[in-house]
């Protein structure tokens, strides 16, 4: 289908913003500026009074986690995962994981949000369908906790998963694998994902460095910082997708730019864990890629990218003391450019011919947006995520004018609480 979108305020990738038109050929932009004479669109958007982004990337968060908002907050990151998370995640159907990542996927879509990196299971083809059924993009990993009695056939799981759905959906699936952490994955099953994933050619999406107990026990327990001594198990040969990355020093920064591995920083569930503050600036600063992510939903609590744009541009400034830190065109660009970067989506989150189709236009009606000098700034500091209003990915509409066109969000909702309702009983 061919669609064009009139005179919108459009972020271009040179971070210019300016009035164009957007000519979208089925999956693909094929134009920004003046229209082609000979295109013909089936479907004109009046993109007046509208920004257009490229749609957000959550670089990183466990979708199906929506099920467990508010069911336990406050707490230190190894007591909320011992004692509150994985006994309640054990108890976790296949239609759970499937209603879970619905929801998630209602917010995403809600918020602005186009492309996602999830990391959750069992039952990570669940995910696929809801990525299918959504119109949404997800890099899918399974994953792995490797202390269990059954640590090798999740290893398989998530190289089947890798072998049916690496690619589906006209590419708008991808799959990872998805170690959690060095803390629950000993050096030897390291070792046996780094293998399967050489093999099949697959990258990684794991937890790093996200706390100070991490790094202390790894140096106890290996005589190593993590990020040398996951680095020894041949994991990082791959490429790389490091959620977290808080506690860094110049031998870790050193070995993530050595392995071109990518960041998925986490403001909001730093700062709700009391994680601490992952150096942002020095990261971006060495040229490394640094995108953003939500996390669960049970330690951020939404699926909102904006609070994150938003959360990224005032974090590093306090904790700097630094008022020109992470300025908002940065902000912006690691909620979405940067953020498909390190999901390896080469061709997404830039408006640029050639680029896939993955749009975002925000209404720039109201207050929050009034007077508007610079949207971007309006973006970073001032709008609300309600002000999105059209959702368009791989060139298929998601929502328009506020409503879902691929989900049933009532039945979702409903179907999200009935499950969390059977899962606390
Ligand atoms: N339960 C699955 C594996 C899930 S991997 C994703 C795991 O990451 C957990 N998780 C969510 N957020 C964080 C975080 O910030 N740090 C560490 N783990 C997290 C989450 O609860 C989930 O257990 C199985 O073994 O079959
Ligand atoms: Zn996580």
């Amino acid at each position: 289908m061919n669609t064009l979108i009139k005179n919108v305020t459009a972020l271009l990738p040179d971070g210019a913003v300016s009035v164009v038109n957007i000519a979208v050929a089925d999956d693909r932009i094929v134009s920004v500026g003046e229209t082609p004479e000979n295109f013909q669109a089936e479907k004109i958007i009046d993109g007046t009074a509208h920004f257009a982004i490229p749609g957000f990337v959550n670089a990183h968060t466990h979708a199906s986690m929506t099920l467990l908002r508010s069911y336990a907050d406050d707490m230190k990151l190894m007591d909320w995962l011992e004692q509150m998370i994985w006994p309640i995640e054990a108890k976790l159907r296949s239609d759970d994981i499937y209603w879970g990542a619905m929801l998630a996927a209602v917010e995403m879509i809600r918020s602005g949000t186009t492309a996602f990196a999830d990391m959750y299971g069992p039952d990570m083809e669940r995910v696929a369908e809801v990525v299918e059924t959504s119109g949404l993009r997800g890099v899918l990993s399974r994953g792995l906790i490797g202390v269990a009695p059954d640590s090798e056939k999740k290893l398989e799981e998530n190289a089947a998963l890798y072998k049916n759905f690496h690619g589906a959906a006209n590419g708008r699936i991808t799959v990872m694998f998805g170690p959690h952490a060095l803390y629950t994955c000993p050096p030897d099953y390291l070792r046996k994902i780094a293998a399967k994933a050489q093999e099949l050619g697959a990258e990684v999406h794991i937890h790093m460095s996200e706390t100070m107990g991490e790094v202390e026990n790894c140096i106890k327990e290996y005589g190593k910082r993590p990020f040398a001594h996951v680095a020894s198990t041949g994991l990082f040969d791959n490429g790389t997708l490091a959620a977290h990355c808080v506690h860094l020093d110049d031998e870790d920064i050193d070995l993530i730019k050595e392995y071109h591995i990518r960041v998925a920083h986490n403001p909001g569930s730093n700062m709700k864990l009391a994680s601490g503050t992952a150096p942002v600036p020095r990261l971006l600063e060495e040229g490394i890629c640094v995108a953003l992510g939500t996390d669960g939903t049970s330690s951020n609590n939404n699926l909102d990218m904006l609070d994150e744009v938003q959360l990224v541009a005032l974090l590093h400034k306090v904790h700097t003391l630094d008022p020109l830190a992470v300025p908002a065109l940065t902000a912006v660009k690691m909620g979405t450019e940067y953020g498909a970067q390190a999901l390896s989506l080469h061709d997404v989150g830039r408006l640029q011919v050639g680029n896939k189709a993955d749009i975002v236009l925000f209404s720039m009606h109201g207050a929050a947006w009034t007077p508007c000098y610079n949207p971007v700034s309006l973006l970073a500091y001032s709008a609300k995520s309600t002000s999105v209003n059209t959702v368009m990915v791989d060139g298929r509409i998601l929502m328009e004018n506020g409503e879902l066109k691929t989900l049933d969000e009532e039945r979702i909702l409903f179907e999200a609480q009935k499950v969390a309702d059977r899962l606390t009983k």
